[in-house]
């Protein structure tokens, strides 16, 4: 007998197996990562999302902290063909509804047909079918969740490497994987997190090498004021963004976001860079896109699937931007080299 349930738009609901109990709602989205769930549920981009893993059996390596990219768990929930008691046991302690023992198969096929959708979930002893249904008809369209920074952010400004020799990097922090700052940090940087509504002002207070936007959640047109940073310091200081950064970057400077059809979410993601003509493996997590780039930036690099652009760069303004995740946790590694880059810019 089931004791979960997961309902997706139409009101359709697919029965499963409760491996931490509690209900919850999210745009329901799937990665294709084989490894690194660790790193994919402590990612602050996947607020309120429900991650589905394609991969079948989550959890076989055990859950260590030393993975983790941020201090807590961000889906709302997680779905699995077969989660370890690792996992869910974590989860539970969360507060994370998990569910398992359904076809993941279904649930990919079903958001590569009909797109990204909205989905509900119930699971533990006394849920219905109808608690799942509920949690669906509450869920917000992603864009909605208009002060999404705010779940994910830094309250306060955090200081990394104090005192390094490297170049002193103003990070704002919409979300960012920790691996972020500490790829910074092994390159001697001194890294000051700022909150993702930080001014002008408290930026300047640093006068930093390098302005980097980090990944982050939702809808980057809801981002305006990391935009306006962007604005008020192009030109002057030079600027990196990794994922939601790329399209703030993006925005700020005169192009267009869109929502794509159901993203890109694994470890295997082909890049080419269209000036080596190199093809790299990446590892990815958006479902939102730059249709435009404006005209101050160009495309440098693409997804080899679907061609929308991986990196923009300026070589005049001192801009470097990748839709992937360089800082590679997880792997692969490919792309490392992306902070010596934008570190190169800010003259180190
Ligand atoms: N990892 C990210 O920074 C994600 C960016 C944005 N939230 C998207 O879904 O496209």
């Amino acid at each position: 007998m089931a004791d979960a349930y997961v309902a997706i738009e139409g009101d359709r609901v697919i029965e499963a197996r409760a491996r931490a109990p509690g209900t919850a709602r999210g745009e329901l989205v799937f990665t294709t990562a084989y490894t690194g769930y660790e790193e994919s549920l402590t990612d602050p981009s996947y607020e309120e999302q429900v991650l589905t893993f394609s991969y079948p059996l989550i959890g076989n390596y055990g859950v260590r902290e030393e993975r983790f990219e941020s201090d807590r768990v961000h889906p709302r929930a997680a779905v699995a063909r077969e989660m370890t008691d690792d996992v869910a046991e974590w989860l539970e302690s969360e507060g994370i509804p998990a569910v398992d023992h359904l076809d993941t198969r279904d649930i990919v096929t079903e958001i590569r047909d009909e797109g990204a959708m909205k989905c509900g979930i119930a699971a533990g002893p006394d849920v219905t079918e109808q608690d799942a249904l509920d949690e669906l008809h509450e869920c917000k369209h992603m864009s909605d969740h208009t002060d999404i920074g705010a779940q994910v952010s830094v309250d306060e400004v955090e200081v990394h490497n104090e005192g390094g020799d490297g170049a002193t990097v103003a990070l704002v922090d919409c979300g960012a994987k920790g691996s972020i700052a500490e790829s910074l940090v092994e390159r001697d940087a001194e890294v000051h997190v700022f909150p993702y509504d930080a001014t002008e002002d408290d930026v300047a207070a640093v006068d930093p090498d390098l302005l980097f936007i980090s990944n982050g959640p939702g809808d980057p047109e809801n981002f305006e004021q990391a935009g306006e940073l962007v604005e008020t310091y192009v030109g002057d200081v030079p600027l990196a963004g990794i994922c939601l950064g790329q399209q703030v970057v993006a925005n700020a400077l005169g192009g267009e976001t869109e929502k794509m059809e159901f993203g890109h979410r694994g470890v295997n993601q082909p890049v080419r860079d269209l000036r080596s003509n190199q093809v790299v493996m990446t590892t990815q997590n958006h479902g939102y896109t730059v249709a435009d780039p404006g005209d101050k930036l160009d495309v440098t690099q693409i997804n080899v699937n679907d061609d929308t652009p991986e990196g923009l760069e300026n070589d005049d303004l001192n801009i470097i931007t990748r839709q992937y995740h360089p800082e590679a946790n997880p792997g692969p590694h490919d792309s490392l080299g992306f902070f010596d880059d934008v570190l190169g810019m800010a003259g180190e």
